[in-house]
């Protein structure tokens, strides 16, 4: 079973406080994911666990002071200073996890990952693989990449999800987030979307709450469904979701691609 799991920053930090951390909720995610990787366990079944994060109160704030009009500037400095802010919030994902027993590991997109002109990615991944195969938890997060026209983007969690989703043909694939799931007009939770609402459901998605530089919701729902893949958007503050999505139980809303 190869599960794939974006921890979202709303879930991890308070994107309204810069380099804040949601610490009760970090620590219940690793017990959560230990209890669920025990699960898999006592069933005989193998688990191998895939996890992303967002940039959350590290990324998007560091990454707004060199945002001018759209355009990244001062990157000599600006550069660093994401990746920067990106490590420390990955390192102390990682330690945490590894509190918990959890054998996380990090990926660095900004190291490796290109943005193509044409929206695709260079994104090379013998080294997951690999890390995978040795029954290792790759934690890759958002972070600042290169494009191919000499300039900067965000590469989000919303992009790499899908993704290594796709690239990965994973079993099961899912976006922790601070909402039931994909909410309509009403306020309900829509419970799936696909080619017959999915342009509906773009019109209704707001901003995110707090500093956010990559595209909220909407970019979640718009890049689970032009990669052509499966996920679920689900509430991570819920106590005991973490474990029931990765048991595959757990309500929200279903994007198919
Ligand atoms: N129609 C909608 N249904 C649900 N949430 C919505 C909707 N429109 C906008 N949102 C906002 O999107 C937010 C979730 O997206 P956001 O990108 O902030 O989450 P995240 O994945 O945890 O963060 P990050 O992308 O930094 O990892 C919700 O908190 C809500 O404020
Ligand atoms: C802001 C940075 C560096 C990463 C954004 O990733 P996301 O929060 O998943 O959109």
């Amino acid at each position: 079973m190869l599960i794939i799991l974006k921890l979202g920053g709303s879930i991890l930090s308070d994107k309204n406080v810069p380099f804040s951390v949601k610490w009760d909720n970090l620590e219940r995610f690793g017990e959560e994911i230990r209890n669920a990787m025990g699960y898999y366990k006592e069933k005989g079944e193998k688990l191998n666990l895939m996890i992303v994060h967002g940039g959350g109160s590290f990324g998007h704030p560091v990454a707004k002071k060199y945002l001018k009009d759209g355009k990244f500037c001062n990157m000599q400095k600006g550069f660093w200073e994401i990746q920067k802010a990106m490590r420390r919030f990955n390192n102390l994902v990682i330690d945490t996890l590894h509190f918990y027993d959890i054998p996380a590991v990090s990926i660095q997109p900004s190291s490796f990952v290109v943005f193509k002109n044409d929206g695709n990615l260079i994104f090379d991944l013998s080294a997951i693989k690999e890390l995978l195969k040795r029954d290792l938890v790759p934690v890759v997060h958002g972070d600042i990449v290169v494009d191919e026209d000499g300039n900067y983007k965000i590469l989000s969690g919303d992009h790499i999800l899908p993704y290594l989703t796709k690239k990965l043909d994973v079993d099961l694939s899912l976006h922790a987030s601070d909402v039931d799931g994909v909410l309509d007009e009403n306020g309900e939770v829509i419970e799936k979307i696909d080619k017959s609402n999915i342009d509906d459901v773009l019109k209704m998605l707001k901003d995110s709450k707090g500093i956010d530089v990559t595209g909220g919701m909407y970019l979640k729902v718009m890049e689970a469904y032009k990669m052509g893949v499966k996920t679920v958007i689900f509430n991570g503050n819920k106590n005991g979701n973490i474990y029931n999505a990765l048991i595959g139980n757990v309500k929200g809303t279903v994007i198919i691609g």
